[in-house]
């Protein structure tokens, strides 16, 4: 069975638009799945949806199941214990998920305190840990600092401790590198390649970025106006889109960057 997986997830807007129309995709426990699409084409709202974070008024059908559980029938309360346990998200610009007013150390300790229970020196403790394994190594310092005394490429390494803080079993990774320069995102990238097959974690990565979702995912979801178009892997998609769409999106990514036939030349 399928760690987790979408099944016919449509959402619309209290307008009656249809954002999302009847995407599924599936993930395997240690898998790693590539989810890309155009600017619009649905992939931060499919991520949302998977939350339960959709904005208010929006109406969702369709299965959200982890583990065959169906998270869009929970109850709030439930949900909310999933979430950062269980899935942990990162978004592109953790600043948007950073509080501004509280220390990198309060706020790394704070889902320890709450899923896991621990003491405010154990998950001091545990912070500490986390910064060097996300290769913070000056992190009495990042501790200290608020989100804003930090950069990019540190705070979303912040992002990355704090999500897998608990060590959830999916980590749903938004455009996690967009923001950042190209040698940062490299790095950010090659740490996160790093940490998924060191953790086990479940990788969805969503991003219009193609040989930054080739870097890192084998599945390969193609997303377009609010639909799945192609579900395949990445090694077929580089080697031979079957559908036009992901050809078009190959060719576009190759005209502007060395996109290789092979994942392995990546
Ligand atoms: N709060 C909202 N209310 C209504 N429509 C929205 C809202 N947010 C996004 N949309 C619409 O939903 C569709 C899918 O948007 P979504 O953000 O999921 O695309 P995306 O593939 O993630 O693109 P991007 O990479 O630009 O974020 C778009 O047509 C967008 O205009």
């Amino acid at each position: 069975m399928s760690l987790l997986e979408v099944r016919d997830l449509t959402v619309r807007t209290s307008g009656g638009r249809t954002l999302l129309d009847s995407v599924s995709w599936s993930v395997e426990a240690g898998g790693r799945l590539g989810v890309i699409g155009e600017s619009g084409s649905g992939k931060s709202m499919t991520a949302l949806a998977v939350l339960g974070l959709l904005p208010d008024g929006m109406t969702t059908t369709g299965q959200v199941l982890l583990d065959g559980v169906d998270l869009l029938t929970l109850p709030s309360r439930r949900l909310d214990r999933i979430r950062g346990a269980q899935i942990a998200m990162v978004f592109q610009e953790p600043l948007t998920a950073l509080d501004p007013l509280m220390t990198v150390g309060r706020q790394i300790a704070g889902p320890l305190r709450l899923h896991r229970g621990h003491s405010r020196a154990q998950a001091r403790e545990q912070a500490a840990a986390l910064c060097r394994m996300v290769r913070l190594d000056d992190y009495e310092r990042i501790l200290g600092s608020y989100p804003w005394q930090l950069s990019g490429g540190q705070r979303q390494r912040v992002a990355l401790a704090m999500a897998l803080a608990c060590e959830p079993r999916v980590l749903l990774a938004d455009e996690p590198t967009t923001a950042l320069d190209v040698t940062v995102q490299a790095e950010v990238l090659d740490l996160l390649d790093e940490l998924v097959d060191r953790t086990g974690v479940t990788l969805v990565f969503v991003s219009h970025d193609l040989p930054v979702v080739a870097r890192v995912a084998r599945d390969l979801v193609v997303m377009r106006e609010g639909r799945v178009v192609e579900s395949t892997t990445v090694a077929d998609a580089l080697a031979a889109p079957a559908h036009p769409y992901t050809r078009q999106l190959i060719d576009a990514a190759r005209a502007v960057t060395r996109l290789p036939f092979t994942q392995e030349a990546l």
